[in-house]
């Protein structure tokens, strides 16, 4: 081609193909239509000419507008290069016929030269209708051959710039290549960081329920450790004492009694011996007395017959006989007051032996005392060693306390993560039980896998098909918590109890029992110890004493308001009735109080006691007015405020709130004041319902102010404070359109923003539901 260009072409331009090889494809094959058109217009011009350049360049007047890379190469302009490159070209067909073959059969030795030939070329006629092309058909025109050369000196700087804006492109366009395949990379990196991050988010959250199970098991060991340890060393001491004071009682009775016995026995002994020695010895003399005294007038007798006569001295012999046999009867009696003398005596020894052995068990005894002394002294040393324990067990009780202390602050953190998982407006449902199973409607519920508890229910709502034949639909509902009819009041407060600690952790808590009439919002609330608000007290009672230990001091005031007709009545009233009361703005807050009175409830009789005034008050208006359901609404508020040991103050809220039924106006046909009732209640249930969804959405205006339940709760709804709407409903056939009005109102509210409600959105779906039962 540049031999063609060169000879035909005496300025020495060299044809733009020489360089084609270094462009792509595509650009390439733009090139070499170029050069068919170059030889279409060398073979003449043609009608042709113009499709024959259409097919490689856009056609005129659609060029498209510059390209919004920024690269400076656009469509347009390339389309205004190939027009004047055809334009020249234009000029080259106007040279001698032998050279224009030339430039042919060169532009046909490239693959676009040789598709032209097969593709019938055509000259660019069109083209040499322009003015430029005129003046150089016309053979008068002098300026001709300059022009060529000039415009052929543009034309290859143009084809230049124009393959450098190709070039250009081609590198942009690798550029991008690489760079979406860098983002693809980082794409798919950001992918995976996404998965490993889910899944320790999924470990993170097993791992803060295990904490928290096992911040459960430690305080409740905790707990039932110490409370062993106190009741053992009291046992103890309480043993000791009262075995040491036994013992000394025995001992000191015991000791008497012997002294008592052993003087007695002792004093009787010595009476008795001294009466008999006394006796005997008295008698013995008498007789030794007596024998003397015969031996002496014996003697006496004889020594006077001796004298007197000496004449018969054979009788005197004899009388010597029988005095002498007298005196060896004598001497026998003798002997025998000396055995009985001897006897005595051995007696008399025999009872000094009782004495001594007398004295001797005394002396036993008085060992006996020391020993009980010994007892007494090993009593005191092991009373000692229990006051020690005891003092030791105390020392542990303080650092148990203070490591409470440590523990306590740790689980008000963790608690008050984990009710944040939760979300901060919770919806739970129950199902009151049905008196017979045919007056019933269908509903079944689903347990998962996760727990035991039920979340998800499915309610078999009649409907006509298009047959206009009954049939049942089955309409799901997913909540938090189902309860089912057998589950009483203790399981309700067992799964709610979680919110009455966050109260007394100094959170602001709002629980709602919503529902029809008599589908039992005040048998969960308020009827019976084991309902939430005695059971919330007396859990608060309990929690407030142990956590003493932990260095917290509470106070707790209640107080009871009702709200009819968007009016406010203090149901503990100063006098003890139900006295009206008005909303005020705090001028710091701005936020809305009501003027109730607040009773200070130091111990379970005083909430016992406001309850039933609160309730009394309540039933006595209701009744005033012959209503048989409650259409107000009832808020009791619990404040809670503890001070720490170190100072720290704690400042929780807790509302139980009874709403009044939530019956539609039009299906309770109602007219005149029940209409006005009916009319406030919806308003003031469909604003919280608006106020609840508001806060869902993070919406910027939440309509507090649209009823007077809400602007008085307003401080307790949104931002961290956490609400829990108990829907009630009935299984009655009868009341399935209240039922399914009221479940759809507790979805509505159940839909929570997903910055709050994620982390339970998640647990819940991880349960794989089965059904369970079917509620009759
Ligand atoms: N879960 C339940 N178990 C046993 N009995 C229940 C249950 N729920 C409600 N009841 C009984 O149903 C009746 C109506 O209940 P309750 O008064 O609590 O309804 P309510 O929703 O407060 O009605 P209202 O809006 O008129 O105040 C009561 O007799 C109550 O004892």
């Amino acid at each position: 081609m540049e031999n063609g260009f060169n000879s035909s072409k005496p300025s020495g331009l060299r044809p733009p193909q020489t360089r084609l090889p270094q462009l792509s494809s595509s650009t390439t094959t733009g090139l070499h239509e170029i050069s068919e058109s170059q030889s279409n217009t060398r073979m003449g011009p043609s009608a042709n000419a113009t499709s024959g350049v259409k097919r490689g360049l856009p056609p005129p007047g659609t060029d498209p507008a510059p390209s919004a890379s920024g690269d400076g190469f656009s469509p347009g302009r390339l389309s205004a290069y190939r027009s004047r490159l055809l334009t020249s070209i234009a000029f080259a067909v106007m040279q001698p016929e032998p050279k224009r073959k030339t430039l042919v059969e060169k532009a046909s030795e490239f693959p676009g030269g040789a598709r032209s030939q097969i593709a019938a070329p055509t000259p660019a006629r069109s083209f040499v209708k322009g003015s430029a092309l005129k003046d150089i058909q016309n053979p008068n025109n002098k300026n001709n051959a300059w022009d060529v050369d000039e415009r052929l000196g543009t034309f290859e700087s143009e084809f230049k710039a124009m393959k450098d804006i190709i070039n250009h492109s081609i590198i942009g366009q690798k550029t991008l290549e690489e760079d979406v395949a860098t983002f693809r990379l980082k794409a798919t990196e950001l992918e995976s960081l996404k998965t490993d991050l889910e899944s320790k988010k999924t470990e993170m959250q097993s791992e803060l329920d295990k904490a928290e199970r096992r911040i459960f098991t430690l305080e409740r060991d905790l707990e039932d450790e110490k409370r062993a340890r106190r009741n053992d060393a009291e046992d103890l001491l309480r043993e000791h004492r009262n075995d040491i004071d036994n013992r000394i009682r025995d001992f000191n009775r015991e000791k008497d009694d012997l002294e008592r016995e052993s003087r007695k026995r002792l004093q009787a002994l010595r009476e008795e011996l001294a009466a008999d020695f006394a006796r005997q010895l008295s008698e013995a003399h008498k007789v030794s007395e007596d024998l003397e005294k015969l031996l002496d007038e014996e003697k006496q007798s004889a020594r006077l017959r001796v004298e007197e006569s000496g004449k018969d001295l054979e009788a005197q012999l004899i009388q010597f006989e029988v005095t002498k046999k007298e005196l060896e009867r004598a001497k026998v009696i003798q002997d025998d007051m000396n055995a009985q003398l001897c006897r005595k005596e051995a007696r008399i020894t025999e009872l000094e032996n009782q004495v001594s052995a007398g004295q001797t068990a005394l002396i036993h005894l008085k060992g006996d005392e020391q020993k009980q002394l010994e007892n007494f002294r090993l009593m005191a040393a092991e009373k000692k060693a229990a006051q020690d324990e005891a003092l030791a067990a105390k020392r542990e009780a303080q650092e148990t306390k203070a490591k409470l202390r440590v523990e306590e602050t740790r689980r008000r953190k963790l608690f008050e993560q984990l009710q944040t998982m939760k979300g901060n407006i919770r919806v739970m449902c129950r199902i009151r039980p049905g008196r017979n199973e045919t007056e019933c409607a269908q509903i079944a519920t689903e347990v998962g896998d996760y727990d035991d508890h039920i979340g998800k229910m499915t309610l078999m709502v009649p409907t006509r098909n298009y047959l206009q034949q009954e049939v049942l639909e089955p309409k799901p509902y997913d909540f938090e918590r189902v309860f089912i009819p057998d589950e009483g009041n203790k399981k309700v407060f067992d799964e709610i109890s979680q919110l009455v600690q966050s109260a007394l952790d100094g959170q602001k808590v709002c629980i709602f029992c919503y529902g029809q009439t008599g589908s039992g919002k005040t048998y969960t609330m308020s009827s019976g110890q084991d309902s939430i608000i005695p059971s919330a007290t007396s859990m608060i009672y309990q929690a407030t004493e142990e956590l003493k230990d932990a260095g917290w001091q509470y106070k707790m005031t209640g107080s009871f308001t009702e709200v009819y007709n968007e009016k406010l009545f203090d149901l503990l009233g100063s006098d003890g009735t139900r006295n009206q009361v008005e909303l005020r703005q705090d001028p710091a807050s701005k936020k809305f109080y009501v003027t109730s009175q607040e009773t200070d409830l130091d111990s379970p009789d005083a909430v016992q006691t406001m309850l039933e005034t609160a309730m009394k008050n309540r039933t006595a208006a209701a009744t005033k007015m012959n209503r048989e359901s409650s259409r107000s609404h009832s808020v009791f508020t619990l404040k809670l405020t503890g001070t720490n040991a170190d100072g720290t103050v704690s400042e929780g809220v807790l509302n139980l709130i009874d709403l009044a039924g939530s019956e539609r106006v039009k299906e309770s046909q109602v007219e005149g004041d029940n209409f006005k009732e009916a009319t406030s209640i919806n308003k003031s249930l469909s604003t919280l319902s608006q106020v609840m969804t508001a806060l869902a959405d993070n919406a910027s205006h939440i309509p507090y102010r649209n009823s007077t339940l809400t602007r008085m709760l307003e401080s307790c709804l949104g931002g961290s404070c956490k609400t829990l709407m108990f829907v009630m409903i009935s299984p009655l056939r009868d009341d399935i359109k209240e039922t399914v009005s009221s479940l759809d109102f507790a979805t509505t509210v159940s839909k929570a923003k997903p910055g709050q409600q994620g982390t339970l959105k998640a647990i819940k779906t991880g349960r794989s539901g089965t059904v369970k039962k079917t509620v009759r």
